[in-house]
């Protein structure tokens, strides 16, 4: 399900072996941020989170993120709130460049062992537009109202 249109930015992808017959990345519902991801584990061998333990997961694909675009991964909030489930690195950052295995690092925050089986929805990717920027050192800073004020300066 999803509202792409003809003008969508297209993205290409390989599937490698541990991706067979895993269903492709998708949008869940038509408004979807993000596409769910799914676990390329063996399906004989689940993997074990224990609390506390972290691991990468192979989601079975190589993308081609289109230039002047990344992808985010995620975590899911369901997996989080029920399992404690959530990504050690989010917001995963995927280089447009980037051509191995697209992984998504787990960590297991809560207190149960968290089962990882074969094809399990872990983790969302949201494609978004990312600029360069030209870097330029200077010696001084425009002027603001805020200066240097941060980490709470305003008030609560
Ligand atoms: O959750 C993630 C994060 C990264 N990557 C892959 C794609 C990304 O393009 C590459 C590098 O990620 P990042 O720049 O976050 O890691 P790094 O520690 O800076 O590694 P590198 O030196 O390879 O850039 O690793 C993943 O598969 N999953
Ligand atoms: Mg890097």
């Amino acid at each position: 399900m999803n509202a792409h249109t003809s003008s969508s930015p297209k993205l290409n992808l390989i599937r490698l072996e541990n991706g067979d017959g895993l269903d492709l990345p998708s949008y869940e519902t038509a408004g979807a941020a993000g596409m769910d991801l799914r676990a390329a584990v063996a399906e004989a061998e689940p993997m074990t989170l224990a609390p506390g333990k972290r691991a990468l997961v192979p989601t079975g694909f190589i993308f081609e993120i289109p230039a002047g675009y990344e992808a985010q991964i995620r975590p899911r909030s369901g997996l989080a709130f029920k399992n404690g489930i959530t990504c050690l690195n989010t917001p995963g950052t995927i280089d447009s460049d980037y051509r191995g295995e697209v992984k998504v690092l787990l960590i297991n925050l809560g207190e149960q062992d968290f089962i990882i089986s074969r094809g399990m929805r872990i983790a969302q990717m949201v494609i978004a537009p990312v600029t360069q920027v030209r870097v330029a050192e200077i010696s001084d800073v425009t002027e603001t109202v805020r200066g240097a004020g941060g980490f709470g300066s305003t008030g609560v």
